[in-house]
């Protein structure tokens, strides 16, 4: 199935959505999306599972920006009660009142086990973790929360024989690797500490997997780009609040340099394509790790397509040198030998 690629369907699918409100832009009928286009709601390919073998999912870290919207996508495919969001911070009131929430701090140990056991989890999905920027900002707590903590996932999930998803990020490849296109398998030493707990993480699941057997699945996502939910510190942020201020006021400062071109996708895209890796059989993965693409773009562009629709858009530069400079890497090309999705 194809993944939404262009920048243009991009951003009138987040400028459609309730939350950025600007409904009086485009009307929906003209979006002219392709019937092979589907979005977080459709039911795509792949398994259907019954009430008796659906599996029992828990998310870490899911009150970021993309586990509610997982949660959302999993409670359909697979029934409200089977999957269930766990963060360590409080959960607002839709989240709350739409399906099971619990406490989980993925650094105490004895507290994930004690989830898994009394919940019956088959499948692990961890999205806790300090992304690119306030990893940098915090290196001990990134350290603690990416390294730490994922330490503690992989030895519940092989404990207790659970499938584990970890996503990984295009902030794992660095300098020196390979661009244009990015191969999934190329030298990879980033110099962020969170592009390096990644490249860590990627590597211990694939350790984990030829060692004891651990269903290990790990896609290395682009800049995600969402409407109603905030991204929580990395370096493609801009890209949501982009759409945010220019609908509230008109205005935006931008703390990457225009031309920093950087791969992104659509939060629907992202999440399908989870959902599609956690479901393939074991046997067609001849990986644990595959890049997945759909665009790239850069501040300048994104500007200029946002204002199609809000003509009034100004923008200006005050570039930040820690975003800057860990943006210069986080690049991979097109279409090449990624997780085979489109
Ligand atoms: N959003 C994006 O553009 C991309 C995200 N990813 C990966 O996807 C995953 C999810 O990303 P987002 O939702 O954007 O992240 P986020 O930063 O929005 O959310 C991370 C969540 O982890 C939680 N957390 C922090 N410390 C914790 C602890 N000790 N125990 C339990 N939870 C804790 C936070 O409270 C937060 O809700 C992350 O692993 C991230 O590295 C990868 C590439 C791109
Ligand atoms: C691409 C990512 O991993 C994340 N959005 C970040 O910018 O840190």
């Amino acid at each position: 199935m194809p993944v939404v690629r262009t920048l243009t369907r991009t951003v009138k699918r987040v400028l459609q959505s309730p939350v950025c409100g600007c409904q009086a832009v485009t009307s929906v009928r003209f979006i002219g999306f392709s019937p092979r286009q589907v979005t977080s709601d459709a039911s795509f390919h792949s398994v259907s599972f019954s009430e008796a073998d659906h599996p029992r999912v828990l998310i870490t870290g899911g009150l970021g920006q993309l586990g509610v919207g997982l949660a959302k996508l999993l409670r359909k495919r697979y029934g409200n009660n089977n999957v269930i969001l766990s963060d360590i911070r409080k959960p607002p009131d839709h989240v709350f009142h739409s399906g099971p929430f619990i406490y989980s701090d993925i650094l105490d140990y004895k507290n994930l086990r004690e989830i898994v056991v009394n919940n019956r989890i088959t499948w692990l999905i961890h999205y806790s973790a300090l992304l690119s920027a306030v990893g940098e900002a915090n290196v001990p707590l990134a350290r603690a929360v990416n390294i730490t903590g994922l330490h503690n996932i992989l030895d519940i999930a092989a404990e207790h024989g659970l499938r584990l998803f970890v996503p990984s990020t295009i902030g794992a490849f660095g300098p020196t690797s390979p661009r244009n296109p990015t191969p999934d398998l190329c030298i990879q030493r980033p110099r962020t500490i969170y592009g390096v707990s990644k490249v860590h993480a990627e590597l211990m699941g694939e350790y984990y997997h030829y060692r004891y057997g651990l269903d290990f699945r790990c896609l290395r996502y682009p800049g995600i780009i969402s409407a109603d939910s905030q991204p929580g510190g990395g370096t493609t942020d801009y890209a949501v609040q982009i759409f945010h201020d220019a609908i509230k006021s008109g205005r935006f400062v931008c703390n990457l340099k225009p031309d920093t071109r950087l791969p992104m996708m659509y939060i629907d895209d992202c999440l399908r394509a989870t959902v599609e890796v956690l479901e393939a059989p074991a046997e067609s993965l001849t990986m644990r790790t595959y890049n997945i693409n759909a665009m790239s773009f850069n501040p300048e562009e994104l500007a200029q397509e946002v204002r199609k629709h809000l003509p009034e858009l100004e923008v200006a530069y005050d570039v930040d040198a820690v975003r800057q400079a860990i943006g210069e890497y986080m690049v991979y090309g097109n279409r090449y030998n990624y997780w085979n999705l489109l």
